[in-house]
C-alpha cells in the first residue's frame, strides 16, 4: 500500500488546489490589503525573503551583497520609507534615525531574527531590555575606557609583531594582502582580550589562519540563512555529512567547536590557577553578580557570547583598518600631511608614543571618522520591532505596532545631504570648524547608537589609533596594482571587496 492508493487522486488535486488558492488569496492580501499595503516596494518584497535574498545571495551575476545599494536606489525613487517585507518596513530618513535607535528607544530588537541568524543567547541577540542589561553588566566595566586603557601594552605586542611580519614579507620580496594582515591583527587583539591568550593569526604565513578565515567564509552564509531558515538545520548534521553538503555549514561547524574547545580550556586553564593577569571576557562571563541578576551563562551561552564578540571585534575594525589605510596610501595629499602630523608626535619611525597622545592629534582623528564613515563595516539595516501604539511617520502614513523597521548605517554615512560628495574620501570634512564637526559627528554612527550600539566601540577605536598611526609612520606601503575599483565592495553581511589589497611593506628610514 503506498501514499497514492491512501488518498484518491482527486484529495490530492483538492489539497493543491487549497494550497495554491490560500497562497493567491495571502499574497493578495499582503499586497493590497495589509496595513503595509501604502508602502512601496517590490511585491516579491511583500511576499517574503525573496526578493532580498534575489539580491543578496548570488545566483545571477550582479546580484551579490547588492540589497543594500538596490535600496538606496529605491529610497531615492520612491520615497523615504519603503515596504521591505511581510512585515517590515525600511526607511532611508536620518531625522528617524535618532528616534529608532536613540537611548532608552523601546524599538527592540525582533527575537525571531537572532534565532534564526544564531548565537541566540549571547548579548548582541539579547531582545528583551530586562535581560539585555543583565547580560550587560559583565561586560561593560570590561569594555569601559578605563579598563581598555590598562590593554594598550598587549594591543602594542600585536602592533609589534605586524611589523615584523611586514618586514620578513618585505625580505621575502612579496606583497603583504593588507585585507588579510589586518584581519589578523584584529583577530590576535580580540581573542586575546577575548580570552587571555592570542590566537597568534599575525604567524600565519599568508596571515590566512584557519580563524581568519573561517569568520570571513561563514559571514555570508546569513544571507542564505535568513532567506531559508531551514539551512541553519544542517548544522545539527554530523560534521562528515555537513561537509559534503556545504562549505559555509563546515565552517559554522568549526567555529562552534572553536569555541567550546577555547571555553574548556580557559575552565581548566582557571581552575589550575592558570589565569591572564588583565581582565578577559571569559573572566568576567564565569564570575556571577546577583545584584545586577547576572547569571553565569551555560556552555552554550558562553560559546554563543565568545563567538559573537570575535566576530563583532574582527572583520569590523580589519575592515575599518583596510579601507582607510588604502585610502590614505592612494592620496599622496593626505597621506602627506598625516606623516607631518604623526612626526610632530613620532620624530622617528620606531619612537613609540601613548594613545591619549594619538587621540588628541586633529589631523589623524579626523582621518579615522572618515574611515569609519567611509568603510561603514555594519553597513546593512538592524531591524527592530514598533513599539505599542505604532509610529507615525513625518508623511503622515502609519505603522503598526509589531512591524519590522529597519535602516542601515551605510544611507546615513553615504547620504548627500549630510555628507557633500559621499563617496569621495576626505578627512578635511572633519576640520571645517566645531559646529560643522558637531552637526557631522551626529550622523557618524558606525557603532550605532543607544543602548544597543557597540560595547566594543573603545577597543575600536584604541586599535585603530594604534594599527593606523604605527603602520603610517614605520611604512612606506607601496601599493601593488591595487585601485580604487578593487576597494569597491558587495554587503555580504561584512563588506566583501572586488579586488585584492597588495602592498609592498617598505620600511621608512626617516
Ligand atoms: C570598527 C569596528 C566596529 C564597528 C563598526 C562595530 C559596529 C557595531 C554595531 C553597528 C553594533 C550594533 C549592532 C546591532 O544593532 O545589532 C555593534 C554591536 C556590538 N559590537 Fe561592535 N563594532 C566594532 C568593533 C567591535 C569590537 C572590537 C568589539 C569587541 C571586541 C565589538 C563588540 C560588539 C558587541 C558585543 C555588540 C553587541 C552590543 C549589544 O547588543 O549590547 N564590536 N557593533
Amino acid at each position: 500500500m503506498n501514499f497514492v492508493s491512501v488518498f484518491p487522486v482527486s484529495l490530492w488535486l483538492i489539497a493543491a488546489g487549497a494550497f495554491a488558492i490560500y497562497h493567491a488569496i495571502r499574497a493578495i492580501y499582503l499586497i493590497f490589503f495589509s496595513p503595509l499595503a501604502a508602502f512601496p516596494g517590490s511585491p516579491w518584497a511583500a511576499l517574503g525573503e525573496y526578493w532580498e535574498a534575489y539580491w543578496n545571495i548570488g545566483l545571477s551575476p550582479g546580484h551579490k551583497g547588492q540589497t543594500l545599494f538596490k535600496l538606496e536606489e529605491m529610497h531615492k525613487r520612491l520615497g523615504p520609507a519603503l515596504r521591505m517585507g511581510p512585515n517590515e518596513v525600511h526607511i532611508y530618513d536620518p531625522a528617524f534615525y535618532h528616534e529608532l535607535y536613540r537611548p532608552g528607544s523601546r524599538y527592540y530588537k525582533d527575537p525571531s531574527m537572532h534565532k534564526v541568524l544564531g548565537a541566540p543567547s549571547s548579548t548582541l541577540a539579547e531582545s528583551d531590555p530586562v535581560r539585555h542589561k543583565q547580560r550587560k553588566a559583565p561586560l561593560e566595566p570590561l569594555f569601559s575606557k578605563k579598563n581598555i586603557l590598562s590593554l594598550e601594552p598587549m594591543l602594542m605586542k600585536h602592533v609589534d609583531h605586524c611589523s615584523q611580519r611586514f618586514d620578513e614579507t618585505f625580505a621575502q620580496g612579496k606583497p603583504v594582502s593588507m585585507e588579510w594582515a589586518l584581519k589578523s591583527l584584529a583577530m590576535d587583539m580580540v581573542s586575546q582580550f577575548a580570552f587571555g591568550q592570542s590566537l597568534d593569526a599575525l604567524s600565519d604565513p599568508e596571515f590566512k589562519s584557519l580563524p581568519v578565515r573561517v569568520f570571513q567564509q561563514f559571514l555570508p552564509s546569513l544571507h542564505v540563512i535568513k532567506a531559508f531558515p531551514f539551512v541553519r538545520l544542517l548544522s545539527s548534521l554530523p560534521l562528515w555529512i555537513a561537509k559534503r553538503i556545504s562549505h559555509s555549514v563546515e565552517m559554522g561547524h568549526e567555529l562552534e567547536q572553536f569555541a567550546t574547545r577555547r571555553i574548556d580550556e580557559y575552565i581548566a586553564a582557571a581552575a589550575a590557577g592558570k589565569t591572564p593577569t588583565f581582565p578577559t571576557l571569559m573572566e568576567r562571563m564565569l564570575i556571577p553578580l546577583p545584584e545586577k541578576g547576572y547569571v553565569v551563562p551555560d556552555k552554550q551561552g558562553l560559546r554563543d557570547e565568545l563567538l559573537t564578540v570575535i566576530s563583532a571585534g574582527d572583520d569590523t575594525t580589519g575592515i575599518a583598518n583596510t579601507v582607510t589605510l588604502f585610502n590614505i596610501f592612494n592620496d599622496r595629499t593626505i597621506h602627506d600631511r598625516l606623516l607631518a602630523e604623526l612626526k610632530t608626535l613620532m620624530p622617528k619611525p620606531n619612537s613609540h608614543v601613548s594613545y591619549l597622545q594619538l587621540e588628541a592629534l586633529p589631523y589623524l582623528t579626523a582621518v579615522i571618522k572618515e574611515g569609519l564613515r567611509y568603510s561603514s563595516p555594519a553597513a546593512s539595516r538592524t531591524p527592530r520591532l514598533v513599539p505599542p501604539g505604532g509610529v507615525r511617520l513625518p508623511d503622515g502614513r502609519f505603522i503598526p505596532a509589531g512591524t519590522r523597521v529597519g535602516m542601515a548605517i551605510y544611507h546615513i554615512h553615504y547620504n548627500e545631504t549630510i555628507f557633500e560628495n559621499p563617496r569621495v574620501f576626505d578627512p578635511q570634512r572633519w576640520l571645517q570648524g566645531p559646529e560643522v564637526a558637531a552637526e557631522r559627528a551626529k550622523f557618524l554612527v558606525p557603532f550605532s547608537r543607544g543602548s544597543r550600539s557597540c560595547l566594543g566601540i573603545n577597543l575600536a577605536y584604541m586599535e585603530m589609533y594604534m594599527a593606523i598611526a604605527y603602520i603610517v609612520r614605520r611604512f612606506d606601503l607601496d601599493l601593488v596594482g591595487t585601485i580604487v575599483e578593487d576597494m569597491k565592495w558587495d554587503d555580504m553581511v561584512v563588506p566583501q571587496f572586488h579586488g585584492e589589497f597588495l602592498a609592498l611593506t617598505k620600511r621608512r628610514q626617516d
